[in-house]
């Protein structure tokens, strides 16, 4: 039995306007959280409806769990969040959910039990006979969330869940789809939060204009080199050139205050190594009051990949 959730072969959607996104081949493995990132109008929502089969590629091939895109088999399989969708205002959430339930013709006996449950599992299962209109954004974005997962699928489409939501809604998202990566869903987010994606995702692709720019793990992405951050207190400059000579480490002073207090980033070959070159500024006499590991961020490995590049989505 294959291993491969999402499978795409030069999967090309093209608008009359030449717009859309062009020669996509990805790979998602079962259980895998995948992120797809891009600049406004790269292409990322285009290619998450072809893979939902709401609209028909131009050329390319696609195939979910071995059933080819667009198919009633590959739907079955799949629940999707759209980007920025607006739900009935006027029907409770359970309503809501339950009517996605009888657009996937599930039978009534499963439907009662299921409603309820998924309204439970997104953290709204007290709220599902309030009206849509009474609930906070963050809300409908979790009740979006329910009707994707209301038929269990296999593999969960989530196009930006995050959007407009303030730091906790984000939060409650975040906790929700690290649940479901740890029950084994096959998640494929579109997100411009890249913190989220460092959070959730295993591997990424990175689309301008329609393409693919970039992909890798993103643990790979993050850990290029080892690289700790320490506070210190009672630093002099003297002490810099000592624990560089010493340690044989590239360490740099970032900042240093008047009362001795500094902050320094230190390089290693080893994570471990961080354990001596504390004893070292210990023996020295200093104090050291924070030692964190720095990471590379997305951030960085998004903007360098598409800064000079010409992206003719939206600017
Ligand atoms: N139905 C359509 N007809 C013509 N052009 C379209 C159509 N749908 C999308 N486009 C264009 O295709 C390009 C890709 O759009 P898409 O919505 O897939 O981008 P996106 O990466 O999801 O953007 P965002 O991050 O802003 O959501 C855009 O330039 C958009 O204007």
């Amino acid at each position: 039995m294959s291993s491969i959730a999402i499978a795409t072969d030069g999967l090309t959607k093209e608008f009359h306007n030449g717009r859309g996104c062009r020669d996509v081949s990805i790979q998602v493995g079962k259980g895998e959280a995948f992120g797809f990132l891009g600049p406004n109008g790269a292409g990322k929502s285009t290619f998450v409806k072809m893979l939902v089969g709401l609209i028909a590629p131009t050329d390319g091939q696609g195939f979910i769990l071995g059933e080819p895109i667009g198919s009633i088999e590959a739907k079955r399989s799949i629940g999707y969040l759209p980007e920025l969708y607006r739900y009935q205002e006027w029907l409770t959430g359970e309503e809501v959910v339950r009517l996605h339930a009888q657009l996937c013709g599930m039978d009534r006996q499963v439907m009662k039990q299921r409603v309820p449950q998924v309204l439970e599992e997104v953290g709204i299962g007290l709220r599902g006979k309030d009206r849509v209109k009474h609930y906070s954004k963050g809300m409908q974005q979790r009740l979006g969330i329910a009707c994707a997962l209301i038929n269990d699928p296999d593999i969960v489409f989530l196009d930006e869940p995050s959007s407009a939501l303030d730091p906790i809604g984000r939060q409650e998202v975040r906790s929700l789809l690290a649940k479901l990566k740890a029950e084994g869903k096959t998640i494929f987010l579109n997100s411009h939060l890249l913190e989220d994606v460092e959070v959730i995702c295993d591997r990424i692709a990175l689309l301008n204009d329609g393409q693919i720019l970039r992909s890798g793990h993103v643990s790979d992405v993050l850990q290029t080199k080892i690289c700790w951050q320490l506070k210190v207190g009672g630093f002099s400059p003297f002490l810099l050139s000592w624990l560089r000579d010493t340690s044989g480490f590239q360490v740099t002073l970032m900042s240093q205050e008047a009362d001795g207090t500094a902050w320094l980033e230190v390089v290693m070959e080893h994570e471990e190594q961080v354990g001596w070159f504390n004893t070292l500024i210990i023996g020295q006499g200093m104090t050291l009051y924070e030692v964190s590991r720095k990471k590379e961020r997305l951030e960085k490995w998004f903007m360098s990949a598409v800064s000079g590049l010409s992206h003719r989505g939206e600017r």
